[in-house]
This record gives C-alpha cells, structure tokens and sequence, in this order.
C-alpha cells in the first residue's frame, strides 16, 4: 500500500476516474513522484480539491472544462481558493454516453432521468426526443447518477458506460450525444512546491486567473500584454469574484511554460497590471489522439532563442559592453 493518494470526482465509474486511469504509471510517476497511488472517490469536485489543500491527499484529478457546455464552475472557482493549488498535467478524454437503467426496464417506464450538469447539457436534445416524459435530475458526477438507479431512487442515468459494472446496471442506449465528438479536459493539482512540479517540454500550457479594475479597456489591456508576447490564448472564461458583485476572475490559458522568457514576462506584465493573478501551472499541453494540438508559430521576434538573444543584447547594453 502506498502513502501517496490522488483524489477524484467519484464515486467509482466516473469519467474523472476514467480520465486519471488513462494516465500510464510512468506519466503519473513523473508528474507525482509516485507510480502507483490510491485513488479516492470524493463527492464533489469541491471535496477533491480540499482534500489535498488538508493534505487527506497529495493530488486531486477534476474535471475544468468540456468542449460543448465550457468551464466547470465548481472547478474554477475551487481553483483560486487558498491556499493555492497548480496544475501538473491536464487530461483531454473523448466522452461518449450511455444510458443505464436497472436490469429490465423499458423506455416507457422512464420517469425521471439523472446526470451530471455537463452530461445533462451534451444529452438535452437526446432526452427531449427518446424520454420526452422522464423528469431531469441533475447529480454531483454521472457515476452518483448511476448510484441513484441502482438504489431505485431515479429509473435511468446519462453516464459513462463503466458505470454499468460498478453499479449492476444495463445499457438502454449507447453511443448518446446531441454534438458529436465532444471532449472533456481534466486537471491533476497539486499544491505549489511539490516534487515533481512540471519542467519545461516545448509544447506547454500555461494557466491563469486574473482580476482587473473595472474599468474601460482593463481586460484588453491584459490581453495585449499575452498577445504581443506570442502567446496563444487557447481559453478565456470567467467567473464572478462572489464578493466584489460586478467583478470577475478571467481564466486565461496559453501556450507556453512559466520558464520561458515569453510566458514569464507575460505573467510579471499581469502581475502589474492586474488586482490579483494566480499562477494556475504550466505543464505539458495533451491532444486528442490523431489531432494537432495550438501553439504553431509564434510570430517574428517571439521564439525563446529570440527572446533570449534580445536579453543578452540587452545585458551587454547595461553593462558597457555593446551597443
Ligand atoms: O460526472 C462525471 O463522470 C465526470 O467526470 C464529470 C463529467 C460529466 C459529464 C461529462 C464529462 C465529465
């Protein structure tokens, strides 16, 4: 038994579950200090992530965004609580759903059918058409919704297809969506500091939260200081700070690595422009598999080596030894 434990969103049967799974001993060996960790179900995204911020586990796997129905708010907003968290590796999963009722049940004997939020929103038109009279429940993962079934407290759940095993039901439908070849990104955190924490692999990504002031052009004025870098925006989603109303987090993810001159100087730029910003982690960018991933060319002038032949040039200035 090992002492090293990776939270998920459970409980068992979960498409987090499923997305930490694909991660092989050697990438997690790499990106925690330890091959073969526990893995434990929490129930919500929110209790994943407090687990490792009590330290009841030293790595929590959630789901952040899905390229149909967008950002995960418990994620975000779980993101840029303190104390900190960072991300160490992301996880892009292809998700297909299945519906699974108890052993026997028809469609006609539907009356209710439950889900998480996002597997509710990708399967809408689906429900609408083949259980127009079914009542929808919505749950804290697509697994708990499994659970329901199982426990005859609900008659059918949008969920993953291992969720059948896990919870002796059977498939009423396979292979459901209303968009085709949706996908859902998930994120191991850790705390900052920790062993392992990503290096540099020339194809990262970088994630951050940022507040401005209200006022007229703060958020381009952010944007400026990503774009003239060369930094690709690959996301930006926001969420209200709750307690300052009319007042946003900007999540920003771009290509790049918190180590390169680029993406460094992009974030110090925020870090003065901004009210706050939180370093959410660079780490290695996935793909789906047989897809190319962003982060092409990034524009004259804007390479590492460039950017590390202008400081040089610039050194020599300061110090009288070139002009
Ligand atoms: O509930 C789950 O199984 C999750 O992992 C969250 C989720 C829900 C719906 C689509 C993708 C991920």
């Amino acid at each position: 038994m090992t002492g090293f434990r990776v939270a998920f969103l459970g409980p068992h049967g979960t498409f987090c579950e499923q997305a930490l799974r694909t991660l092989t001993p050697a990438v997690l060996g790499d990106a925690l200090g330890e091959p073969e960790p526990a893995l434990l179900p929490f129930a919500s995204t929110t209790a994943a992530l407090d687990a490792v911020r009590a330290g009841d586990a030293e790595a929590a796997c959630v789901p952040v965004e899905n390229s149909v129905e967008g950002g995960v708010p418990a994620t975000m907003d779980g993101l840029v609580e303190t104390p900190p968290l960072v991300i160490v590796r992301e996880i892009l999963l292809p998700v297909r759903f299945s519906v699974l009722v108890r052993p026997g049940t028809t469609a006609d004997e539907v009356g209710s059918v439950a889900s998480h939020p996002h597997g509710e929103a990708q399967t809408r038109r689906w429900i609408a058409e083949h259980l127009p009279a079914a009542e929808v429940r919505l749950t804290s993962s697509t697994a708990a919704a499994a659970a329901q079934v199982a426990a005859g407290e609900v008659d059918a759940a949008v969920c993953a297809p291992v969720a059948a095993a896990h919870h002796g039901l059977v498939e009423l439908a396979s292979g459901v969506h209303d968009t085709g070849d949706a996908v859902t990104r998930f994120v191991l955190v850790r705390p900052p500091g920790a062993p392992g924490l990503p290096a540099p692999t020339g194809a990262d990504r970088t994630s951050i939260a940022a507040t401005t002031v209200n006022q007229p052009g703060a958020l381009l004025a952010v944007l400026t200081e990503i774009a003239v870098r060369g930094v690709d925006l690959t996301r930006i989603e926001s969420r209200p700070l709750k307690d300052r109303r009319g007042d946003y987090w900007f999540f920003l993810d771009g290509t790049g690595h918190v180590a390169e001159p680029a993406m460094g100087e992009a974030l110090a730029a925020l870090r003065r422009r901004c009210t706050d910003v939180r370093f959410l982690g660079s780490y290695p960018r996935a793909t789906v598999a047989g897809e190319e991933g962003p982060g092409g060319d990034p524009g004259p002038g804007q390479t590492v080596k460039d950017y590390t032949e202008s400081a040089s040039w610039l050194a020599a200035l300061r110090d009288g030894s070139g002009a």
